[in-house]
């Protein structure tokens, strides 16, 4: 078995990305700049917003991070966005997921100006993708397609099975590994929660996608020899033992499914740093294509 370190793969994109933020600056370019709107302070959004401005740090981008009360209206986060839209500062931007109820996010998404939306959210830069046109595919599916690239996972020809349909992760990445291009080509069943006899069919995964957001989901008996397997799901469960006073668990049985797997992606270590490095990729294609 082969570990998908996203850790050690992403701190490899971060060093490419500096290096190339270097040569802008050296060259009299400005620093790319990501702006991050946080709505409200859920425990979750707090840890990722707080790790894509880290990240964006480290590599010399510029970042902004604008904090909002979780009582806003939503025509006060509109006029957020607008002056995000405006504001040549700023190259590229996100509105963390999820919103509270009485804002509508695909308003918000719509708002959004296209060559900003460094998060591929918006249905321009979705049916560019689906089209395969230049875009921004959004960080999760970007950053999966990179791993196997990075690790050399033959995908032409390969069964490659897709838990969840979510707009953000399973939709997007069934699309990229159906594409005509490596990493792709593969013949792709997406499942979701009406799918009949999904054991059976994960089965006959040679790539195994999960992005349910159920913890161990996946079990051993479920997949077959060889498989490679990418676990998105990221779920909080309590645990005393931690200082933090919880743990994170993917929808995947690592201990169990690892033994039979040709590679998998540990949770956390896994998936969720390429998504991180995935999005500083986006900001700095919107900084290039501003000039362009
Ligand atoms: N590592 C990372 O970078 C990221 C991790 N995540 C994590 O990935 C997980 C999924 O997130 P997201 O894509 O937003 O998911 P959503 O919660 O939006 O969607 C979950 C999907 O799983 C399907 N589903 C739920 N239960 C079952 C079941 N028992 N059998 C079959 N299908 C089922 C749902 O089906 P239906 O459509 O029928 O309801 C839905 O399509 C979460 O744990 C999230 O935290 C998300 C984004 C990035
Ligand atoms: N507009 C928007 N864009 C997003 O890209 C977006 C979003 N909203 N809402 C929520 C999901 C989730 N997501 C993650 C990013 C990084 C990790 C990540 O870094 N995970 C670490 C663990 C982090 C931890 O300690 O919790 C890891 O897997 O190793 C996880 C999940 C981005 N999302």
């Amino acid at each position: 078995m082969i570990l998908l370190d996203g850790i050690k793969t992403s701190q490899e994109l971060r060093t490419e990305i500096a290096t190339e933020v270097n040569n802008i600056v050296q060259n009299g370019g400005k620093r790319p700049h990501l702006a991050a709107v946080l709505v409200g302070n859920n425990g979750a959004s707090v840890t990722y917003v707080n790790a894509k401005i880290k990240a964006c740090e480290e590599v010399g981008f510029t970042s902004t991070l604008i904090k909002l009360s979780d009582t806003i209206s939503e025509s006060e986060l509109l006029l957020e966005v607008e002056k995000l839209n405006s504001d040549p500062e700023i190259d590229g931007f996100i509105v963390q997921l999820p919103l509270p109820l009485q804002i509508d996010e695909k308003k918000i998404i719509l708002s959004i100006r296209p060559e900003k939306d460094v998060d591929g959210f918006h249905p321009e830069n979705v049916g560019r993708m689906a089209l395969g046109m230049p875009c921004f595919i959004p960080a999760t599916p970007a950053g999966i397609i990179e791993l196997l690239d990075r690790y050399n996972i033959e995908t032409g020809g390969k069964h490659c099975v897709v838990l969840g349909r979510s707009h953000i992760v399973g939709q997007p990445i069934s699309l990229l590994m159906a594409r005509n291009t490596y990493p792709g080509n593969s013949t792709v069943t997406l499942c979701h929660s009406h799918t009949r006899h999904l054991s059976e069919i994960v089965r006959t995964a040679d790539i195994l996608i999960a992005a349910v957001g159920r913890p161990n989901f996946v079990t051993a008996d479920m997949v077959k020899e060889g498989v490679v397997v990418i676990d998105v799901g990221i779920t909080r469960v309590v645990d005393k033992t931690k200082k933090s006073g919880y743990r994170i668990v993917g929808d995947v049985d690592f201990d169990s499914v690892s033994q039979k797997a040709a590679f998998i992606t540990p949770v956390p270590g896994g998936v969720g740093p390429m998504t991180i490095v995935s999005l500083l990729k986006n900001t700095l294609k919107a900084a290039r294509g501003k000039k362009a």
